[in-house]
């Protein structure tokens, strides 16, 4: 027999024997766990979950390699100073007379929803929150490590069940469910992400199929019973940039309705449209997924950063501070609007933007000052024609709530009453005009202090900050890595508050320095220590100083967190 050391070190430690006991998980052919064996996490990758989000793998594979190539092939065009349209080849799409399926009853009003990663004594909180649904985030808020991806799969699977709780030992405090709770929305990873725990067939498996696969084959029939009403489970889609990108979420849906035996139609998603692209295809997304489509959302954080990197060859189109890219800009107000009459003229919801406020807890009077932006913004959603919105924090909701039926009454949704016909004529100029503001040094270190504390905290395996009173998650923070990138690349003037300097290596290095100093007088010496502070940094700065932008800082940044088992085997 072969000894401890032997068998603990082979390289397939999907079964991994001490002495004669099976203590790895049960995986079918081709199918590899390189993530920390768990007794917990074996009861989520069961044989039957493994077989299923292999033969999702296996189908659709070479669909995801062309739409990645396919956006590849885009961003060529764009870096030769093309610009994203309307693709004329589906002009009949766009005029087309065609509705997507009736919005099942369980999620017809969603005027407040709430986010966040499905930590256990989140998920409990968003549920008993008041909002109408929570979005469980495996994407922007969460930083993707095994261990969270399989505990964020237990808690929801409890949550589901109904049976989830949670002691706070030092409150001494027990959490619950409420026999009233929000539904539930699970946010999967986008296509670009690998899974580097799970190989299938020699490579690391896709992370939306994962995620998707695991939840769904654990799920689905509780789903249907305690949430759905019948329908179910319920999706967000993130970060498309095209149609066929949809066309392929709306074959798995169809894949996993029949493998389960459900009716088709049953599961349903609403797409963020948070990429520059795919405000050109708004019909085309909705189109494809017509039958399993609860519309779709302003992911705006992320469609900021994906303006940047779309126009990032382009000199002439530096994007003034983060802070001054808001929805007063035309070409967000415009995105918003053609969202909105798109949504509505096909039937299903057109849901608002993230709420980046949180509460200051500290000091009421900035507190109320914070709430009063939020509440602008939010009449300004419900006066356009939104059917709700996201808040990133209960403390929000309440007001928010208040805003969307101030405008709303007892509707459940604006979908039939907000048609947006003028909203029909925006065009590709409205769409791409250029953000007015100016670029300052404020707004350089602010990018550079909340890009750092960001990834710390992602590479300790936190995906969602509190950093100067506003939420920071990936969306967010590439906002503030890209803007460097370019402002760097283009040597941006810093005119705005009056220092008039160009933005080049030696400055960015100088602001680096400062704001690393700052960053631990901030957070103390003792946690600046031990955090990962001087990798964030690095990462930072090389991210931010490529001569080829990323596309992904989370792609590089996934490399740190990947820890195959047995120790030491190569990551990817
Ligand atoms: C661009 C995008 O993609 S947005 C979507 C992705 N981003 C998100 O989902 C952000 C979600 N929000 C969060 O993660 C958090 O609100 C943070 C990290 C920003 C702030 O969290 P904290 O520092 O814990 O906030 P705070 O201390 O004020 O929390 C107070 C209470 O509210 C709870 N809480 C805070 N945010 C949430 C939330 N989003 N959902 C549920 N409960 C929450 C806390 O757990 C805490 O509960 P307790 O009193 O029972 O202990
Ligand atoms: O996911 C939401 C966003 O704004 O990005
Ligand atoms: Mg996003």
């Amino acid at each position: 027999m072969a000894s401890f050391e032997e068998t603990f070190h082979q390289p397939n430690n999907s079964v991994q024997k001490k002495s004669s006991r099976i203590i790895g998980y049960d995986v079918p052919e081709g199918v590899d766990i390189r993530g920390r064996y768990d007794p917990e996490f074996s009861k989520i990758l069961t044989r039957d979950a493994l077989q299923f989000v292999a033969d999702l793998q296996r189908e659709f594979r070479n669909h995801i390699k062309y739409a990645m190539e396919c956006r590849k092939e885009a961003k060529m065009r764009y870096n030769c100073g093309g610009l994203p349209g309307f693709d004329p080849t589906t002009k009949y799409i766009r005029e087309g007379e065609w509705m997507c399926a009736p919005v099942p009853q369980a999620v017809a009003d969603r005027r407040v929803e709430i986010t966040g990663p499905p930590e256990r004594k989140m998920i409990i909180d968003a549920l008993n929150s008041g909002a109408k649904v929570f979005m469980a985030d495996l994407e922007d808020a969460l930083s993707p490590s095994w261990e969270n991806l399989m505990r964020s799969h237990i808690n929801l699977r409890d949550a589901i069940n109904g049976t989830i709780t949670f002691h706070d030992q030092a409150r001494n405090k027990v959490y619950k469910l409420n026999d009233q709770t929000a539904k539930l929305f699970v946010r999967p990873r986008g296509w670009h992400l690998p899974e580097a725990h799970i190989f299938i067939d020699g490579e690391p498996a896709t992370g939306c199929l994962v995620d998707f696969g695991l939840y769904f084959i654990q799920n689905h029939a509780n789903f249907r019973k305690t949430q759905g009403q019948g329908f179910g489970p319920f999706f967000y889609l993130p970060k498309m940039e095209h149609s066929r990108e949809a066309r392929i979420w709306n074959n798995v849906f169809e894949r996993a309705e029949k493998w389960a035996g459900i009716e088709e139609g049953s599961i349903r998603a609403t797409v963020l449209i948070e990429t520059l692209p795919a405000v050109f295809q708004l019909n085309e997304i909705l189109y494809e997924l017509r039958d399993h489509s609860v519309g779709l959302n302003c992911g705006r954080w992320d469609y900021i950063f994906s303006y940047l990197k779309t126009v990032q060859a382009q000199p002439d189109r530096i994007l003034p501070d983060r802070v001054q890219v808001g929805m007063n800009q035309h070409f967000m107000r415009s995105y918003s609007d053609l969202l909105i009459h798109t949504c509505h003229k096909r039937g299903v919801h057109a849901m608002g933007g993230m709420a980046a406020h949180i509460p200051i807890s500290d000091d009421p009077e900035a507190n109320e000052a914070s709430l009063q932006l939020v509440r602008k913004d939010k009449l300004r959603e419900a006066k356009a024609g939104h059917d709700g919105t996201w808040v990133a924090h209960p403390g929000l909701i309440p007001s928010c709530m208040e805003v969307f039926t101030s405008i709303m009454g007892n509707l459940p949704n604006q979908i039939h009453t907000m048609k947006r016909q003028d909203a029909s004529i925006l065009d590709e100029e409205d769409l791409l005009q250029r953000p007015r503001g100016v670029c300052t040094l404020e707004g350089l270190r602010l990018n550079t202090r909340v890009g750092i504390q960001y990834l710390a905290a992602w590479l300790t395996g936190v995906g969602c900050v509190p950093l100067y009173n506003f939420l920071e998650d990936a969306a967010a923070a590439e906002i503030s890595r890209v803007q460097i990138w370019q402002w760097l690349k283009y040597g941006a003037e810093l005119d705005g508050d009056g220092f008039g300097v160009k933005v080049n290596a030696d400055l960015f290095g100088r602001v680096v320095e400062e704001e690393m100093a700052r960053i631990e007088r901030e957070v103390g010496n003792e946690k600046f220590k031990k955090g990962m502070y001087q990798e964030a940094c690095k990462l930072f700065t090389r991210l931010c100083t490529a001569s080829v932008l990323d596309d992904f800082m989370t792609l590089d940044a996934y490399n740190y967190i990947v820890i195959h088992h047995p120790i030491g085997l190569s990551r990817l």
